[in-house]
């Protein structure tokens, strides 16, 4: 981890009109057994038209409400968990489209990385290649065994993703469950990141106000679209433009919250109340701002709403390993071997192998 090694090509993300759609089937009737009753087809859009950039060697946050999209934003930038999900729009690497070679320059981090409880970090990584920082502290199970600190397993999740130097790096939630200050620290170890050459883009669902001061670059979402994009201060320049201004001393990312919130009872008016901010957002100088610096980075003449749009989820999933499938195999049998040996049963178990085989050997003879 003391080895900081550069990226020599950074890379900036940008993406436009991304749209998400599911198709939701609903039954028109209720009846008590359900049986033969016609369906209706409905369409639930989750993202509309989402634009945005995040530059090289730069950090991105996204904020947003619970269920605003942050988390399917980040899923269809790197063509991963779409599922049944319809996805359609553009993402380019340094005004590239480069499609499918996006596995190869990102790393995901997701919200619930999951890590092998049984392992120690040493083991964990070296499965991956090898590093130092808490190398020998076992990563612990919830409930069941107790590891290194939640801080530590965000960290320990950056640091696996990092070895395999992605100019791109994604985190889904890394500061959720921690508290603020162990909060900071994750949000400063991603600024430092992007000092050796990594563009990182971070969902937060909630920052409290020291993460927040701590994020130069913010896209706020609110019910599937983009509500503001661009620096903190302009956030705040842009807000109070529409006559939403934040109490003194009241946390600024709360009051944002607050104000993109679709309150129980009373969805109607507040998702009114979005589409006004969002639709103000996409005739601000600061959406102009957003596509002249996509536009700079395109290759081509082309402008970007005429860009081909590029059906996502029709790129071919490609193994996120590297190495073959024998390596893998090998690596596999070394991970089992391993987990049952600090497995918490490990005496059990090799008692009932011992007794079993010795059982075999006397039946067979
Ligand atoms: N596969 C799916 N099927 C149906 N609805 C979905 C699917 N995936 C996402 N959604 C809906 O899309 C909306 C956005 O979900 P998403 O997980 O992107 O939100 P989020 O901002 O990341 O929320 P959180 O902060 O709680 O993680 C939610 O209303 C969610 O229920």
């Amino acid at each position: 981890m003391n080895q900081k090694p550069r990226i020599r090509e950074p890379k900036t993300l940008s993406w436009a009109n991304i749209t998400v759609n599911i198709e939701l089937t609903e039954r028109k009737f209720q009846s008590l057994f359900g049986i033969g009753l016609p369906e209706k087809e409905t369409t639930k859009i989750i993202l509309n038209k989402v634009t945005g950039i995040a530059k090289a060697q730069s950090l991105l946050a996204i904020i947003g409400s619970s269920g605003s999209g942050k988390t399917t934003l980040l899923n269809c930038l790197t063509n991963r968990n779409l599922g049944s999900l319809k996805a359609e729009g553009c993402i380019l690497v340094n005004g590239e489209n480069i499609g499918e070679d996006l596995y190869t320059i990102s790393g995901y981090v997701q919200q619930d990385d999951i890590f092998n409880g049984a392992l120690t970090v040493r083991e964990h990584l070296w499965f991956n290649m090898s590093l130092k920082k808490c190398e020998h502290t076992i990563i612990g199970l919830p409930g069941i065994r107790k590891g290194i600190s939640g801080g530590e397993k965000k960290r320990l999740a950056f640091a696996e993703k990092l070895l395999t130097k992605p100019p791109i790096m994604l985190c889904d939630e890394p500061t959720s469950g921690l508290d603020s200050s162990a909060a900071c620290s994750v949000i400063e170890a991603l600024r430092n990141m992007t000092n050796n050459g990594h563009t990182i883009l971070t969902t937060i669902h909630q920052p409290s106000s020291e993460v927040f001061a701590m994020l130069d670059e913010i896209l706020i979402m609110a019910n599937g679209r983009v509500a503001f994009m661009g620096s903190r201060n302009d956030a705040t320049k842009f807000f109070c433009g529409l006559n939403y201004q934040c109490p003194q001393n009241y946390n600024t990312s709360d009051f944002l919250m607050n104000t993109l919130a679709i309150i129980p009872g009373e969805e109607e008016e507040s998702k009114a109340k979005i589409l006004k901010i969002c639709n103000s957002f996409e005739e601000s100088i600061y959406f102009e701002t957003i596509k002249s610096q996509i536009q700079k980075e395109v290759k081509s003449t082309i402008v970007i709403p005429v860009l081909e749009m590029q059906q996502l989820s029709k790129l071919t999933v490609h193994s996120k390993y590297q190495v073959s499938w024998w390596i893998q195999f090998q690596m596999c049998l070394w991970r089992s071997q391993i987990e049952l040996m600090h497995g918490q049963l490990f005496h059990v178990k090799f008692m009932y192998l011992v007794v079993r085989s010795r059982f075999e050997i006397y039946s067979i003879q």
